[in-house]
């Protein structure tokens, strides 16, 4: 059983806030995904938690006990860094073992464990080879492999698989998951993939500016993100996100994007959601999935014309790109369903695929048909 919580948490580099106000609770066994951009707090916060970093304000919980004032190695938490940092002098055995032997185990009770992790790891064949040796991932799976031989009370995971090429990057993905699925250690782990962050995680912590913007399972952060941020940093090609502004004509609801002469039909129950969620009547910031972008070849009820610009092919799929008064929006069609760029198209807006942001601040008014 372990449990981790994060009360208030703050962190100052000089007079830079890194870490702003940080509440996060992570339940025993969860697999929790630290997502965001590059300098957002994602590592500081994991390296806080480790104890390898103090912190300015705020108290870490490890089983309800405050553990800031506690040294790294007194937490019982492992650490797995992108740099393999194995020791070049030990062949894998030694490198596993390392941890164990340092509390004075037993050599036949270390022998066991080691043994244990490596055929759990699929890594028994390469015990004699040195690091250097080994390729990328088998270097990170040694890694991975002297963090939980000492049964750790959690795993902190730092891009783990960040500086492997793409196809093993996806191997090591479905090793970790497989691996936590048969282990079930609580875990934190820090990326700046959202496919990634996506296929691991339990729920994911989305940050940004050392904000914490989101936590959800990665289900609730794709079809309720809570702002504009959130909803353009998970999912791909991103969503649209489009000036937009609502009017309820005769009965008639339309939300027109800026410049665009007509608007798309939309349920008049719209309105009276927004109204509920707190949306002033008038422009909004419109936000839709290029899935949700529906493109025809011909006129239909409540479709505009539209000519596409620019088409990426994507093998199973293509993207378009569509202007739309003075934005442009991304559809997903099938291939070669718009065949060049300079198509007139017919386009509208699932209803039931559209979000709703406040214009002020991102956030979204949590309104979905
Ligand atoms: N030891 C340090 N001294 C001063 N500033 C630091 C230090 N460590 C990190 N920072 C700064 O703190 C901010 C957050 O860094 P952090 O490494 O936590 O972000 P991150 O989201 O993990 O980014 P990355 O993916 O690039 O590691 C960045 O602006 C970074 O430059």
């Amino acid at each position: 059983m372990t449990q981790i919580e994060l009360r208030g948490v703050e962190k100052f580099f000089g007079e830079v806030q890194v870490i702003k106000d940080l509440n996060l609770a992570v339940t025993d066994n969860e697999f929790i995904v630290l997502l965001g951009q590059s300098g957002c707090g994602k590592t500081t916060s994991l390296r806080a938690i480790a104890g390898l970093e103090t912190i300015d304000h705020g108290d870490i919980l490890i089983d309800g006990k405050p553990v800031q004032h506690m040294k790294a190695s007194d937490r019982d938490i492992a650490f797995v860094f992108q740099s393999f940092s194995l020791y070049p002098h030990m062949n894998v055995y030694e490198n596993i073992a390392f941890p164990l032997r340092a509390t004075r185990m037993n050599k036949a009770d270390v022998d066991e464990e080691v043994q244990t992790v490596a055929r759990t790891l699929q890594i028994s064949h390469l015990l004699d080879k040195r690091p250097s040796a080994l390729s990328g991932g088998d270097m990170q799976r040694v890694a991975i492999g002297r963090a939980l031989v000492r049964r750790p009370k959690a795993m902190l995971m730092d891009e783990p698989i960040g500086a492997l090429d793409a196809k093993l990057r996806e191997e090591m993905r479905a090793e970790i998951k497989r691996l936590h699925l048969k282990q079930g250690s609580t875990t934190i782990y820090v990326t700046h993939d959202q496919v990634e962050a996506m296929s691991l995680a339990d729920r994911i912590v989305i940050m940004h500016e050392g904000v914490l913007q989101q936590v959800g399972t990665p289900s609730e952060v794709y079809s309720y993100p809570a702002n504009t941020f959130v909803a353009q940093f998970v999912g791909s090609p991103v969503m649209n996100i489009a000036s937009a502004s609502v009017s309820n004509r005769a009965g008639k609801v339309q939300v027109a994007m800026e410049g665009a002469a007509d608007g798309f039909s939309f349920p008049s129950e719209l309105v009276n959601r927004l109204d509920a969620g707190g949306a002033a009547r008038g422009d909004l910031t419109l936000g839709v999935r290029p899935e949700g972008v529906l493109v025809e070849h011909e006129k239909k009820d409540g479709y505009l014309p539209v000519v596409a610009s620019i088409i990426e092919p994507l093998g199973s799929h293509d993207i378009v790109d569509l202007r739309v008064g003075s934005q442009v929006l991304r559809a997903r069609t099938k291939s070669g369903f718009v065949p060049h760029a300079g198509e007139k198209v017919w386009i509208s807006i699932d209803p039931s695929q559209a979000h709703f942001f406040d214009p002020a601040n991102g956030n979204s008014f949590g309104v979905r048909l």
